[in-house]
């Protein structure tokens, strides 16, 4: 096609002005100042200001002094905390394709073997693949296919808390273990020291050392020195991680092996595992997902057990705490189900049950500052620059204690999500939040919250849960203390489980004999 003389004119024009578009666009971005934020030295930024241990109170006290948004740098890095419900919409929601994406971390991802977790994966077609696989599983009109499990876990709970109730925690990892072991792979966990169970836990003690803020330098330092061979003096990091990345496989693949081994001798019992992987079989899902299938399953158990142990002991805790809120909870479920236990179907009768549940993730949220995301392209927003390869922080704890959305949020209060009060505006729901945000939130969060419910429901109608008590049968006082760090818990406390009646004995005793 020619082009006439004019329309060469207009297309310089156009290009012309494009052209000085994008200029003006750069100088605004490099004249565009950061956030606010505490004062940086030369060089190491604002690494002296950084809290010991991911102390949270620091990161909610810069929170109230700077408001939706601020800025520190550590190490040349950039990094950006989000404050506020809003100023996490405004970018993990709406602006969601420039901030879904990781920091690349070479120690846990290139050398540790943790590739294949798409948890950690950059945002783009790899990790998008893995994303639908998991949702396809796990979206909320899929996940009352688990209730059977999670009702039968919850069972098993309920007769561990009868033969040992000083056990709690441990019987809380072993319910949250044995619930995801089975949805994912149909496998049954041995009651105790289970080899799954044991490799699973020896690969994430591996991650939570090297995830540790400065535990290895080499995601400090340029990427060619995670080439140098494993004999070089210094290179020490390298041998762990060499030792670590069998123990990193071996969780992914074990379990799986165990299916394949079921499927191919017709044993297999429905699960995450066999429904895709019949999927291939049957050429619904092509051949080349059973890799992503595998990493998929795979992550299920790093990623929600520990999760499930946090915000249950915190449930236990609040219990301790908060008499008055254990009763009013059992007189909803004595009135809703009498002398059995809840089911899934007594959901919509059990509103108190259910605000237990939003305030336990509330309360002391499992993941304080979230995961972190990061920008991808440079960005601007209220009139500051966000570089590209920010590392962008939602500030899950400050937003869930923010005391204009949640009066008085130290107290464990679910009253703030009964429907009348949660009509009035204020109290929106703390899963957004809780569970992260936009397209990076949780993809295990449907069945995290039936587990929740299930579990709080029946150990209540079953238990009576209250402070322990010394030599004497004095009550012990209990405060409420979270241990810092990436997952949250409530710090030991003292408590005592006892069945709430002989009816209640018997109840249990039945409801596992059937
Ligand atoms: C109370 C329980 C749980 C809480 C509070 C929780 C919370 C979170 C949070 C805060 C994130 C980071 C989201 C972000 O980057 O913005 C996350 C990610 C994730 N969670 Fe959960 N989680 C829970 C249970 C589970 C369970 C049971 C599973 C699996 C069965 C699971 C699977 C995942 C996966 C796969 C990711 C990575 C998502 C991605 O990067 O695309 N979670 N979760």
């Amino acid at each position: 096609m020619l082009l006439y003389q004019s329309d060469l004119r207009l297309l310089a024009i156009a290009v012309v002005l494009l052209v000085l578009g994008l200029y003006i666009r750069h100088r605004r971005r490099c004249t565009l100042p950061f956030p606010p934020g505490p004062k940086a030295l030369p060089i190491i930024g604002n690494l002296r200001d950084l809290p010991q241990d991911n102390d949270i109170q620091t990161y909610y006290r810069w929170a109230k002094q700077y408001g939706d948004i601020f800025y520190i740098e550590v190490l040349g890095r950039h990094m950006v905390f989000l404050n506020t419900a809003k100023s996490t919409q405004d970018l993990f929601e709406k602006r969601s394709s420039n901030y879904s994406d990781r920091n690349h971390l070479h120690m846990i991802n290139d050398l540790m073997g943790w590739d294949w977790s798409f948890g950690m994966m950059p945002f783009g077609e790899r990790w998008k693949q893995h994303r639908k696989l998991f949702d396809r599983q796990f979206r909320a009109s899929n996940v009352s296919t688990f209730w059977p499990i999670q009702e039968d876990r919850t069972r098993d709970l309920l007769v561990r808390l009868l033969h040992s109730p000083e056990n709690v925690i441990e019987h809380l990892r072993h319910v949250a273990a044995s619930t995801i072991m089975k949805i994912i792979y149909g496998i049954d966990v041995s009651p105790q020291d289970d080899h799954y169970i044991t490799v699973a836990e020896q690969a994430l003690a591996a991650m939570a050392k090297a995830a540790a803020p400065g535990a290895f330098l080499v995601d400090f330092l340029p990427i060619q020195v995670k080439m140098i061979p494993e004999w070089f003096p210094g290179a020490d990091f390298k041998r762990k991680a060499a030792k670590w990345k069998e123990t990193t496989y071996r969780m992914r693949d074990a379990p799986v092996e165990h299916v394949m081994r079921a499927m191919s001798q017709g044993k297999v019992s429905p699960c995450f595992m066999s429904e895709l992987l019949t999927s291939v079989q049957t050429k619904e899902l092509p051949e080349s997902d059973v890799e992503t299938i595998k990493n998929s399953a795979g992550l299920a158990y790093a990623a929600g057990a520990e999760s499930m142990v946090s915000s249950l002991s915190c449930f236990f805790l609040a219990m301790v705490l908060y008499p008055e809120v254990q009763r009013r909870a059992q007189e909803e479920l004595d009135r809703v189900c009498g002398e059995r236990f809840p089911t899934f179907a007594d959901r919509a009768s059990l509103p108190y049950i259910e605000a237990i549940c939003l305030e336990t993730l509330r309360w002391n949220p499992v993941a304080p500052l979230g995961l972190p995301h990061m920008a991808t392209q440079d960005d601007e927003y209220n009139g500051y620059l966000i570089p590209a390869g920010t590392t962008v922080v939602g500030n899950t704890w400050a937003i869930l204690h923010d005391p204009d959305t949640y009066p008085e949020p130290m107290k464990f209060s679910p009253e703030r999500f009964l429907q009348s009060n949660s009509d009035s505006g204020l109290n929106p729901d703390p899963a957004i939040g809780a569970f992260g945000y936009g397209r990076r939130i949780c993809p295990g969060r449907f069945m995290a919250n039936n587990s929740l419910f299930i579990i709080i429901a029946s150990v209540l109608v079953a238990f009576d849960i209250g402070p322990g008590v010394d030599g004497s049968g004095i009550p012990t006082p209990t405060t409420a203390v979270f241990t810092n760090g990436m997952i949250s818990h409530p710090a030991p406390f003292k408590f005592a489980i006892k069945p709430r009646s002989s009816e209640a004995i018997a109840l249990i005793t039945q409801a596992t004999d059937q």
